[in-house]
């Protein structure tokens, strides 16, 4: 019998409903797992006992005939969510010793439809990152490598990527502001879908950019984003961004019938100085579309080279605001104030001490965008780019176009260090194709489709109306199909 870890979703609840396994011997296969994934550094905190509670309680549900998909699945949990009385930080010192008093949403939807929590996955500090690599647990580790080349799972949510990918777990939560789920998905070869904002609650998610902030799910397969994103979504009176809609079966529309859908491929993501292979896979992609009886038309998006500048005009401003509340006094780290130090003191070394070198950047330059002289230069503008952005979309979507096909990313996952050190835009870089998204509140999906010279793998980013993710989990459904993607790291760990 294969390996338990490796399951998805659809085979765990099948296999689950069948009775040819248990909830408990899926849960333990993973927890062996994570054991021994300590070079990954992809779990950064454990909770076995609640996952083999949760376990047990999930295959009595099954067994008297009361099982929702998501029930008796092994998941685990990005940092950022509240859960609990787990230790919760999002990998940030300013957060240590935090055990929240509540659970996020999104992880109490999970736990009711049956899940089974594994553990706390490593991610950016407070999700500012494309490569994990401002974690104050440390870097997580892509499982994929070349040679003795260590390789970032992407980021933020790097931690979750890297342990899908491992098999460490079935399925994970993810978060995306900018690119968080889709580029991390990307780099390590599974599925990551940022729904449209507002499809699923942001309550007891701790903030980064709120009104770019939208959790999802990070998979196996697409028929897994599907199943996962039905237990995620839903209307939450505690969260006044959240849209009151009914959460359809998005599983059911996978049918893989993508005939006479019209897929837009917009020119300005074509980028100077676009490596050869990129540009390959989007060209592989569009004809595996096309083959597959979808109509291919020539989009344009004017606005797309503002986006990455009005992105990190308007998601640090937002973060600036949203971690103020990070002083030292109600949760979290304290510095220790000399003699004669006043509360400003506190506050100063506090925050100094708690926050990493990315997230004081990011709080010095929101707290300058919306500073009183340069309001208006900065913030308002970028605030009025969104909306061209948000327009560009509209256009194209008034024209009939059903989804828009794109890179998922620039490159191939780089290796950790490479970039940290350089300047932080060549970091931003990363989020060229996936910001956009985000700014335009719409469902974004990162697909594997190939691999590179070097054999690491490639994602493509489909991109659909808003509310539509079933049309566009077919759409993704029909590409992951065609594509045939079943390359696995081969362990090392
Ligand atoms: N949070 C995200 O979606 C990641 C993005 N690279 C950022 O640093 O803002």
């Amino acid at each position: 019998m294969t390996d338990l870890n490796t399951f998805g979703i659809a085979d765990a609840r099948d296999a689950l409903r069948k009775g040819d396994v248990t909830s408990l011997e899926l849960t333990e296969a993973c927890l062996g797992a994570i054991e021994t994934s300590g070079a990954l550094n992809a779990f950064v905190h454990n909770t076995p006992e609640i996952a083999r509670t949760q376990a047990a309680a999930a295959d009595a549900r099954i067994k008297a005939g009361d099982a929702p998909d998501m029930c008796g699945i092994p998941l685990g949990i990005k940092d950022l969510f509240c859960t609990k009385g787990v230790p919760g930080q999002a990998a940030s010192r300013i957060l240590e010793g935090f055990k929240p008093e509540y659970e996020s949403t999104i992880t109490q939807q999970l736990w009711d439809a049956g899940s089974v929590m594994l553990g706390k996955l490593n991610m950016d500090e407070f999700a500012m990152g494309s490569s994990n690599e401002t974690s104050v647990y440390g870097d997580a580790v892509n499982p994929w490598k070349v040679d003795d080349r260590k390789l970032t799972p992407g980021g933020s949510s790097g931690g979750s990527a890297a342990a899908v990918a491992a098999d460490l777990c079935m399925a994970a939560t993810g978060t995306d502001t900018g690119g968080s789920i889709r580029q991390p998905a990307a780099f390590a070869g599974i599925t990551g879908l940022k729904p449209t904002y507002g499809r699923c609650s942001r309550w007891g998610v701790v903030a980064f950019a709120s009104s770019l902030d939208q959790a999802g799910p990070m998979t196996k397969s697409v028929r897994d984003a599907a199943i996962m994103l039905g237990a995620m979504a839903g209307h939450d009176a505690k969260d006044s961004t959240s849209a009151e809609l009914a959460v359809p079966d998005f599983e059911a529309a996978l049918t893989g019938d993508i005939r006479g859908k019209k897929i837009g491929i917009p020119k300005e993501y074509r980028m100077e100085g676009m490596p050869q292979e990129i540009e390959q896979l989007w060209a592989d992609g569009t004809a595996m579309l096309k083959d597959a009886g979808a109509e291919i038309v020539d989009i344009t998006l004017p606005h797309t080279k503002y986006a990455l500048p009005a992105y990190y005009v308007v998601a640090p401003a937002e973060a600036s605001s949203n971690l103020a509340r990070y002083d030292g006094v109600r949760f979290g780290h304290r510095a220790k104030i000399g003699q004669g130090d006043g509360i400003t003191e506190m506050y100063e070394k506090t925050r100094a001490e708690g926050f990493g070198p990315e997230v004081q950047r990011r709080v010095m330059i929101g707290t300058y965008v919306l500073s009183a002289g340069f309001y208006d230069a900065y913030y308002n503008r970028a605030r009025k780019v969104r909306s061209l952005i948000k327009k560009d979309f509209e256009d194209v979507f008034a024209q009939g176009v059903d989804a828009i096909l794109t890179p998922a990313t620039p490159s191939a996952a780089f290796g950790l260090g490479e970039m940290a050190e350089a300047d932080p835009v060549q970091m931003y870089l990363n989020d060229v194709f996936t910001v956009t998204v985000n700014l335009a509140g719409l469902p974004g999906i990162a697909v594997p489709v190939g691999l590179d010279k070097q054999g690491l793998p490639l994602g493509l980013q489909l991109i659909g109306r808003p509310w539509e993710e079933g049309d566009l989990l077919n759409t993704a459904y029909a590409l992951e199909q065609a594509a045939g993607f079943v390359a696995k790291p081969a362990k090392w760990w």
